[in-house]
């Protein structure tokens, strides 16, 4: 998330996490400053996630000593010595898009708290609004497996009834425009999720 009315409607909407892109050079990319503003809006009980990428150790650094977010996700190619090294709980993202990405590579990552299964491919970044083929997703990782890569509103419930992922994560689905996200595509993604869940 990019704007502040954003991080405080899907507050208002229940949602789990708000992410914040610390990718530089990429379109929903955040400064220091702008990330710590968004992080100081998230109540407790809600989890801040920092996306970042191969990111050097001193960028690294900063967003943990500036942002404080409760999780870290690695979207590159960071191995799990890297990831666990900063004592934060983490999420890594699994680049699905290449066919020899499965359950091997996700058992790398005893100590991730959960995987995001993206749609992209190794060295890609993600938030590209194109799904993989779920076919792919692996039966014996589900607790801890975060579904991600072109979820919308539309696709959310199937997502759910055929994989029951114990979490979604959505960027391009719900934007008006990079970055900007849609309040009405916001409040149908959590209608639809609510009424997969409930059936
Ligand atoms: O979203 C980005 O711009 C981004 C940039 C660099 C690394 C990762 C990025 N996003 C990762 C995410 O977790 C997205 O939410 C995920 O790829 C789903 O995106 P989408 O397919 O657009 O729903």
């Amino acid at each position: 998330m990019r704007r502040a009315e954003d991080v405080d409607r899907a507050v208002a909407l229940g949602v789990d996490a708000i992410g914040l892109i610390m990718v530089p050079g990429t379109p929903r990319a955040l400064s220091l400053d702008q990330a710590a503003q968004l992080r100081a809006r998230v109540p407790a009980l809600v989890s801040c996630v920092a996306l970042v990428m191969d990111a050097d150790r001193d960028w690294l650094r900063a967003v943990l000593d500036q942002v404080r977010p409760d999780l870290l996700q690695f979207h590159g190619q960071e191995s799990e010595a890297q990831c666990a090294d900063w004592q934060c709980p983490y999420l890594k993202a699994i680049p699905m898009a290449d066919p020899e990405v499965g359950l091997e590579w996700m058992q790398r990552y005893p100590s991730a708290r959960g995987l995001v299964l993206d749609a992209h491919g190794v060295g890609e970044t993600g938030g590209l609004g194109r799904a993989f083929d779920w076919r792919r997703v692996p039966r014996s990782e589900r607790h801890r497996l975060i579904l991600a890569g072109g979820i919308t509103p539309a696709s959310v419930g199937v997502a759910i009834a055929e994989l029951r992922p114990f979490a979604l994560d959505v960027s391009s689905g719900i934007e008006s425009a990079p970055g900007e996200k849609s309040a009405e595509l916001m409040s149908r993604f959590v209608e639809a999720v609510r009424s997969a869940d409930a059936a």
